[in-house]
């Protein structure tokens, strides 16, 4: 069995409920509020400024070039990705660039660039793979079963695509490599790391379907 494996194993009643999440069965269906949508993609643009440091920082972790380029080039995406999907949605939607951080945003964010900068090169590998795999597997689920004409297709297409669908392969064969020369030590905070980051992920669209604010 695969490292990645037990990973999904471990983390799939986390799993289970983001795609049974309302925000995820009303994007499928098309029938997501305008308001939760802009909501959300405002806050991923927010959000992938900070994972594009966590990719870079984490590729600086790793002890080859190849793997610091698969990073970097991780971290190209998800600027780019922000630039063309999110800004043509801000245009489209009329999206304002205003204001900070909602909770959600603000703790998965902080939680990924804490890791990449503190813990090791396998520990924030595998706090990131989450935001590849859950997504991936989320574009796919939404692809196949999408009620269309969906007013979020774009947004279906860019994760369901091949382009997306190779990064996240490569994130995995990183992660399971790793994984086979870890400790047992290590291997543990690697499975603890991946199910908090998956646990944010819920929290990110949570945050977004409940148009979440600071309480204070
Ligand atoms: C919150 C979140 N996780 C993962 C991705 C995938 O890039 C994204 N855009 N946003
Ligand atoms: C994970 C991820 N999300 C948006 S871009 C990107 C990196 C893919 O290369």
């Amino acid at each position: 069995m695969k490292f990645t494996d037990l990973l999904w194993a471990n983390a799939l009643p986390i799993y289970e409920q983001i795609q049974l999440h309302p925000f995820n069965q009303e994007l499928k269906e098309g029938t997501l509020p305008l308001e939760k949508f802009k909501f959300y993609i405002y806050q991923d643009s927010l959000y992938l400024a900070d994972f594009a440091k966590a990719l870079a920082v984490t590729g600086a972790k790793s002890g080859n070039s190849h793997e610091l380029l698969d990073f970097l080039g991780f971290a190209q995406n998800a600027i780019l990705v922000e630039r063309a999907l999110h800004l043509s949605y801000f245009k489209e939607y009329n999206i304002e660039h205003a204001g900070e951080k909602a909770p959600g945003c603000f703790a998965y964010t902080n939680y990924l660039m804490s890791v990449s900068a503190f813990e090791s090169y396998e520990v924030a590998v595998a706090a990131l793979l989450p935001c590849f795999w859950i997504y991936k597997k989320v574009g796919d689920y939404i692809y196949a079963n999408q009620i269309s004409p969906n007013p979020y297709q774009n947004w279906i297409n860019a994760y369901s695509g091949e382009e997306f669908g190779h990064s996240v392969q490569k994130a995995l064969d990183i992660c399971d490599r790793l994984a086979e020369s870890a400790t047992d030590n290590v291997r543990q905070k690697m499975i603890e790391a991946y199910l908090t980051a998956s646990r944010l992920e819920y929290v990110f669209w949570d945050s977004a379907y409940q148009l979440e604010q600071w309480a204070v």
